[in-house]
């Protein structure tokens, strides 16, 4: 686990201390112990910092942070974590340029799975990874806005491939930088299909860690097209409290169990509002739901997003808290999810997401 070389003026024994520290810590993230799946590559000293070199197979700099802050306050050893992310694709697939591909999806619209979506990218890309978003809402693609890439167009800089959009060093495709708005809305499922397996699979993405595929709401057959169309390596669902939601939630979760897709857990938005003035909690549309819905579907509730304006503000601005104040509250709540997902992906590799070309293909009932 530990390289054989550690080349610096750091002391042995404070070395040791680290190491057996690491060996045996375990957070939220790393539920199965750092040691596990991160790797100690060197303990050296730099300017007045001890630094430690450690590799990880999935975007998890927050944690990390937390790591550092708990060494410190077990040992009184300070230390700057220099994290290399070394993210395995889960899934083998055809999709040039991408690793690993997460269907973000909901039972029912309107419940904020594109606000979610956008706000989970740049947590995953605060997390450290290097992430994409496609938009897969042919009918009422809400990504260019939220990205305030309205009015874009696409590129190709050798006639063959799209060049995605880049917005704080985020990449993006959306059917809404390929024609006009309302114009997709007259396709027929096929037509969208194929726009759909263009974008895939005809962007010129770039080394992109993870993914992020906005489903567009629902369980119908686009839907389904989709889920069985494309190489997901797991799908999250998002929901709110609301009864109704919920029952169309637990038809999402159904409908990735029939194509085999693992189901890597449920994120409740717009699960309470916190008073400005008083700073009360108050559940506007009910308490309890998401994690009823994760236990009776055996998978985890990733976590529970406020209702709140300065979201709903951003997301209309083409903003997200996670750029305007990647620190704050909300920021550290959404990569909290992000980190959670990209730890659940890596650790049910192999078992849940089989290393396989073929897709599955089952006909829902
Ligand atoms: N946590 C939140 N707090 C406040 N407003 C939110 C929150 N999440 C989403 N919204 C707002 O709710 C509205 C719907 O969000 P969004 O478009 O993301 O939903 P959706 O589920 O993707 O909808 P669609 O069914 O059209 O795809 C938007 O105005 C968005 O800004």
């Amino acid at each position: 686990m530990f390289s054989k070389f550690f080349k610096s003026s750091v002391p042995e024994e404070i070395q040791e201390k680290i190491k057996t520290f690491f060996s045996q810590y375990s957070n939220e993230i790393f539920s199965q112990g750092i040691a596990n799946v991160c790797q100690l590559l060197s303990i050296s000293a730099e300017k007045k910092s001890i630094v430690l070199s450690i590799s990880a197979p999935f975007a998890c700099d927050g944690a990390l942070d937390q790591f550092a802050q708990d060494l410190l306050t077990d040992t009184n050893i300070s230390v700057l974590v220099d994290c290399q992310l070394n993210i395995a694709p889960i899934k083998r697939h055809k999709v040039a340029g991408v690793k690993n591909i997460i269907a973000i999806s909901s039972g029912k619209g309107g419940v904020g799975k594109s606000t979610t979506t956008v706000n989970l990218a740049y947590a995953l890309q605060a997390e450290g990874a290097t992430v994409a978003i496609l938009d897969a809402d042919i009918y009422g693609p809400s990504i260019p806005k939220m990205l305030g890439l309205e009015k874009q167009r696409v590129t190709s800089a050798d006639g063959k491939t799209m060049l995605p959009m880049e917005v704080n060093d985020l990449s993006a495709m959306s059917i809404g930088f390929m024609v006009d708005e309302g114009d997709a809305t007259v396709w027929r499922g096929p037509m969208a299909s194929r726009a759909f397996n263009q974008m895939l699979n005809e962007t010129a993405w770039q080394d992109i860690d993870y993914l992020l595929v906005d489903m567009p709401p629902g369980t119908g057959d686009i839907q389904l097209t989709l889920a069985q169309q494309v190489p997901v390596a797991a799908a999250v669902i998002v929901t709110t409290p609301q009864d109704i939601a919920l029952v169309d939630a637990t038809k999402g979760i159904a409908m990735f169990n029939k194509v085999n897709v693992p189901v890597l857990g449920v994120v409740e938005n717009m699960s309470y509002h916190v008073c400005n003035n008083c700073g009360e909690k108050a559940h506007l549309f009910g308490q309890g739901g998401g994690e009823l819905l994760s236990k009776e579907y055996n998978t985890e509730l990733l976590g529970q997003l406020p209702l709140d304006i300065s979201i709903c503000q951003q997301a209309d601005q083409g903003k997200s808290s996670l750029i305007e104040n990647s620190a704050g509250d909300i920021a550290m709540q959404y990569r909290k999810i992000a980190a959670k997902i990209a730890a659940k992906l890596y650790v049910q590799r192999d078992t849940l997401s089989p290393q396989s070309n073929e897709i599955f293909i089952k006909q829902v009932d």
